[in-house]
């Protein structure tokens, strides 16, 4: 497998309106995407933009969200994933399970467009990792 760019930096937050604030107004940041839902992951999403990755604001959508118990552990929010982009998804996850790591489902479509999969914490030095499909590999 070939290990690309790091994507995004995944950070959970009870609220994104508040977390837009912090990035705007302390951090900085000029280029903050609108926030979106994305129903089937059960995150809102909202971009900001540095100038060598992106920060991924997520937000709980839902009640089944993958993101609660996170929060529940961690009420005001924090880093929760690394994203990394590989030229072929379905090579990437043959090389994962080859590796013995556990993926967590199939791989669906993310917030960029192109398809992602999660590794577990677990297997991955405590980091849950999100392995994401370029979107440059995209025809
Ligand atoms: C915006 C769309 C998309 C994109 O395109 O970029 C996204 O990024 S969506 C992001 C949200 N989606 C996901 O996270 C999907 C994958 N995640 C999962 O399947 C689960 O969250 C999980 C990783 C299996 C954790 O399950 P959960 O039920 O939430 O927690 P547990 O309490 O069972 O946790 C077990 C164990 O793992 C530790 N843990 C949990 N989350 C993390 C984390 N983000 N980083 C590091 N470690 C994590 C947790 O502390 C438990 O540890 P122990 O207590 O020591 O057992
Ligand atoms: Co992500």
């Amino acid at each position: 497998m070939i290990l690309g760019r790091l994507n995004h930096i995944g950070v959970a937050t009870p609220s994104i309106d508040d977390s837009i604030a912090v990035y705007r107004d302390v951090m900085g940041a000029t280029a903050i995407g609108e926030p979106f839902d994305l129903p089937a992951q059960g995150v809102r999403v909202c971009f900001v933009d540095t100038p060598n990755t992106q920060i991924e604001l997520i937000e709980p959508l839902g009640d089944a969200s993958p993101i609660r118990a996170f929060l529940e552990k961690n009420p005001a929010g924090g880093q929760h994933h690394l994203c990394y982009e590989v030229p072929d998804i379905q090579a990437a996850l043959a090389w994962f399970r080859s590796k013995g790591a556990k993926v967590l489902g199939e791989p669906r479509t993310g917030a960029h467009g192109t398809p992602i999969f999660f590794v577990h914490p677990k297997d991955m030095g405590g980091v849950l990792t999100e392995i994401m499909e370029s979107p440059r590999e995209q025809h």
